[in-house]
């Protein structure tokens, strides 16, 4: 089990409006995402990540999420946005993770796709060098981008995790179903990206806020149930 006495973290990715963006804040979410991934629905510009990053600084922390880049280009973007963490959603091998994170200094999370049993062989490489591992839904074969494609997996496949293994899950999340998967992988966070849309890429303040209040619950009823 992870530490149950850690505070569980929630993440909104993909936010890229002021309104969205502030429904996460007030709906107490503690990460929020910021996509620059061209080929996303979700990308926004630097300029405009500067804008909501404004609106975030304090209240959440900024989650910039990039893929494949180099180190050169991820100081680039730590130098213009100052975000608190990397995302690195990519194919991106454990020594670039760890370069990334040397030359920027910033926390860095690292995202592993997962179907079967077999992709969590590739854990033990990454959390060594990485600051948080997000355990995630493979994307479709013939996908243009490589996340937020509001499919789940098979959360039964991490019942062999060590307990002692903190990490957080997505892919497929949504207010409906996120207490569910919080009771069977029992993560130290979620995030959600699609499930909190009404259309790729265009979130919904409803969904949002509903999404936080079930993760809260169900994340609080788990720590209730580890202390009886
Ligand atoms: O969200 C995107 O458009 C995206 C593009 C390229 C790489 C990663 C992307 N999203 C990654 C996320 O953090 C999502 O929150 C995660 O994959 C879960 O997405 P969803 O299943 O839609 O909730």
């Amino acid at each position: 089990m992870s530490d149950l006495s850690a505070p569980f973290t929630v993440k909104i990715c993909g936010l890229s409006t002021p309104e969205t963006l502030l429904a996460a804040l007030d709906a107490g979410a503690d990460m929020i995402g910021l996509v620059f991934h061209p080929r996303s629905p979700r990308f926004i510009s630097m300029e405009r990540a500067i804008s909501l990053a404004a609106l975030a600084r304090g209240r959440a922390e900024i989650v910039a999420l990039i893929v494949d880049w180099d180190e050169k280009q991820a100081s680039g973007l730590v130098e213009a946005l100052n975000p608190d963490w990397l995302q690195l959603h990519g194919t991106e091998p454990p020594a670039l993770v760890e370069a990334i994170k040397t030359a920027t200094g910033r926390r860095v999370m690292k995202a592993l796709g997962v179907a079967e049993k077999g992709d969590l062989a590739r854990i033990p490489a990454y959390a060594g060098v990485a600051d948080r591992i997000l355990l995630d839904a493979k994307p479709p074969k013939d996908a243009a981008y490589p996340g937020g494609h509001g499919r789940p997996f098979d959360w039964s496949l991490l019942a062999g995790l060590d307990p002692a293994f903190r990490f957080m899950l997505s892919g497929g999340l949504d207010p409906a179903n996120v207490a569910e998967a919080i009771a069977i992988t029992k993560p130290a966070g979620v995030d959600v990206s699609s499930g909190v849309e009404s259309a790729a890429g265009i979130k919904d303040t409803g969904r949002i806020a509903e999404f936080v209040a079930a993760a809260r619950k169900a994340a609080d009823d788990l720590q209730k149930a580890g202390q009886a």
